[in-house]
Order: structure tokens, then C-alpha cells, then sequence
């Protein structure tokens, strides 16, 4: 596989899972001019959801063995349970020969490299990052964290860097800590949606419209996540910087203590990074794919497909 560290990209490239994530990845891409529609392939298994891609011009299909065969790059975009579903429907509807040496990007939460590479092993030379991401990919702001298989080269990581960054920020880390990143950053955006939403109440509860309220408080958070990243200040400081001594501030955030609200927070990403790493406990992502495409869980003797 070339790598290039600028310009278009050369690979063909394929969404097996036609969904938000499928979307928001490659618009991303599209956007930034990185590949257009005509490199982009698509499977899954209702024609409803291809119809959109087929309109931006991608090529799709119901077969995600067709798909695999076609392409370079294969992002894994399903949900975590139907992962055995999709891989085997790769083997029984490709010629395994045709899949050879491919580059399988997973974004899927609580699916371990060694379950990928596990369930792909059918394919020769198949190649493995692991990916957790967020939806805000889809306006240039991605939060995302990328971590190699054991076979992934130089080029994979440079790949995953370049689709990656040009829709926000990218880092590598450790496979350990991909339970807690899908914790905060994967599952983060809903958590401040949550927020935006409750000020935008709270406004209106107090008489400013309802569009009014909510890009006071949407325009409010980025006003307020920019101040973070780019003064790289301590949040502390930056809170005791709104609190006047018997202002309004402070009154309002002796509500959020007393609501325990930071203890919510808290609770929250540890409930997501719990559940993430309880996935990659379960029998549906831990399931291995035969090279035949019968599905083999680790509990049970028989293949049941
Ligand atoms: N939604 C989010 O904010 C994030 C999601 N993720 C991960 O991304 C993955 C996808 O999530 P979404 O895009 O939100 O889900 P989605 O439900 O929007 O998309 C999944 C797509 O897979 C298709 N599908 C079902 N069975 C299939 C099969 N056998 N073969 C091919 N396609 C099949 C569905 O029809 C659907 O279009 C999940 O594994 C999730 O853990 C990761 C980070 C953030
Ligand atoms: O809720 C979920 O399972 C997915 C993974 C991270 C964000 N959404």
C-alpha cells in the first residue's frame, strides 16, 4: 500500500456498516479533499441506508465480502454484537484469495486487537488498528485515539493519522486505555449534549427563547472548551476567574455541588469505560469467525451458523 503524507489519497476504501460512524468518518475525508465519493464503498444489509451513499456517489453493496474484495482499507463500522455476523458474512460471500493483505480499521467500542485479529486470521496478511473516535468528527472536531495491531506497518499508522487528523485531534495510545478513552471521548459528546441542553432549559425556564437558549449555551461550552485548549490553564483557575466574591457565579455552582454534580460526571465515564470493558467481556465480541464463515463462540463447542 503507498503512503502518502500529502495530497489525496490513492486507496480504495470501504465502510462495512453504513451508519453515524460510517457518515461521519467519511465526510471528514471528503470534506478535507482527502478522497472523493467515487473511492468509497459501502455494505450493509438494508437498502435504506445505502441509498444516501449512492447519491454522493460511492458504490454499494449488500455483501461485505464484495466489498473487502474491492477495496484497500476496510473500516469495521458495525455494532459491536453484529461483528461476527459481518466478518462472516465477509468469508462466505468473498473469494478468501481476493483478501489478502488488507488494512482493517475498527472503531468499534469494547473489541479487543486480539478478538480482530483473532476472527480476520482467515485472511492472509490482514492488518489490524483499533480506533476509538466521536461523532463531532463530522464538523472537524474529532476527538480520536488510534492503537496498531501486532502486524501493522508504518504505513497503516500514517493512513489512520492522515484520516484521522484532518477531522480533529489523533493520538496513539495504549491498548489498556481504550476503555476509559470510549468513556470520555466516545460516549463524552452525549454527556455535554446532556449539559447544553439542561442550560438551554434552564434560559428558557427564565424567559429567553428556545433557539436563543440553546446557541447561548451550545456557543457558551466551545467558548468555554477554547479557553481550556488554548490558554492551557488550569480549569480551576479558570472557573475561580467567572466566580466574583457574592456574585451570580458562585451562586450557581453551590447548586451544582450541592447537586453532586461532579460526582455525577464522574460516575458517568467510569459507567461508560465499565460498559466498554464489560463488551469485550461478552460472548458476541469475543466470538471467533471460521475461515468458512461459521461463527464459533468461546462458549459453546459447535459453531451455530
Ligand atoms: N455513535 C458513536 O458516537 C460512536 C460509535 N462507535 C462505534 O461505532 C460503531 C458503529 O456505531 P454507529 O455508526 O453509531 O452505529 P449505526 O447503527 O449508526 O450503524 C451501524 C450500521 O451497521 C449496519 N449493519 C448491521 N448489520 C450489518 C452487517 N452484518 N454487515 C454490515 N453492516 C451491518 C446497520 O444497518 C447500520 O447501518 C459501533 O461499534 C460503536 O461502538 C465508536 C465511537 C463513537
Ligand atoms: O454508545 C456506544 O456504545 C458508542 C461507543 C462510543 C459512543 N457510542
Amino acid at each position: 500500500m503507498s503512503s502518502e503524507n500529502s495530497g489525496p489519497l490513492s486507496q480504495k476504501i470501504g465502510f462495512i456498516g453504513p451508519g453515524n460512524m460510517a457518515k461521519a468518518i467519511c465526510e471528514g475525508m471528503v470534506r478535507q479533499g482527502l478522497v472523493d465519493y467515487s473511492q468509497i464503498y459501502v455494505s450493509g444489509p438494508h437498502e435504506k441506508s445505502l441509498v444516501y451513499w449512492r447519491a454522493q456517489g460511492a458504490k454499494t453493496t449488500h455483501q461485505n465480502g464484495k466489498l473487502a474484495e474491492e477495496v484497500d482499507v476496510i473500516f469495521l463500522c458495525v455494532k459491536p454484537h453484529v461483528l461476527p455476523e459481518a466478518i462472516a458474512d465477509i468469508y462466505k460471500t468473498s473469494s478468501p484469495y481476493r483478501i489478502v493483505g488488507k488494512l482493517f480499521i475498527s472503531i468499534l467500542a469494547g473489541v479487543t486487537i486480539a478478538a480482530l485479529e483473532n476472527t480476520l486470521m482467515g485472511f492472509e496478511g490482514s492488518r489490524v488498528v483499533r480506533v476509538m473516535t466521536n461523532t463531532p468528527l463530522m464538523v472537524g472536531e474529532g476527538c480520536t485515539a488510534y492503537c496498531p495491531g501486532q502486524v501493522a506497518i508504518d504505513e497503516d499508522i500514517a493512513l489512520v493519522r492522515r484520516i484521522f487528523e484532518v477531522s480533529g485531534v489523533c493520538n496513539l495510545v495504549p491498548e489498556s486505555m481504550f476503555d476509559a478513552i470510549c468513556g470520555i471521548a466516545g460516549s463524552g459528546p452525549a454527556f455535554i449534549y446532556l449539559v447544553i441542553e439542561a442550560l438551554s432549559d434552564g434560559a428558557v425556564k427564565n424567559g429567553i427563547p428556545r433557539e436563543m437558549a440553546t446557541k447561548l449555551a451550545a456557543q457558551t461550552v466551545l467558548g468555554a472548551s477554547k479557553m481550556v485548549l488554548e490558554t492551557g490553564r488550569h480549569t480551576g483557575t479558570l472557573k475561580d476567574e467567572v466566580c466574583s466574591p457574592s456574585g451570580t457565579t458562585i451562586s450557581g455552582v453551590h447548586v451544582l455541588e450541592q447537586h453532586g454534580v461532579r460526582a455525577a460526571f464522574m460516575d458517568a465515564v467510569e459507567a461508560a469505560t465499565s460498559r466498554s470493558a464489560e463488551l469485550s467481556k461478552t460472548k458476541e465480541t469475543k466470538t471467533s469467525v471460521s475461515r468458512h464463515g461459521s461463527i464459533k463462540t468461546p462458549m459453546m463447542s459447535k459453531p451455530v451458523l
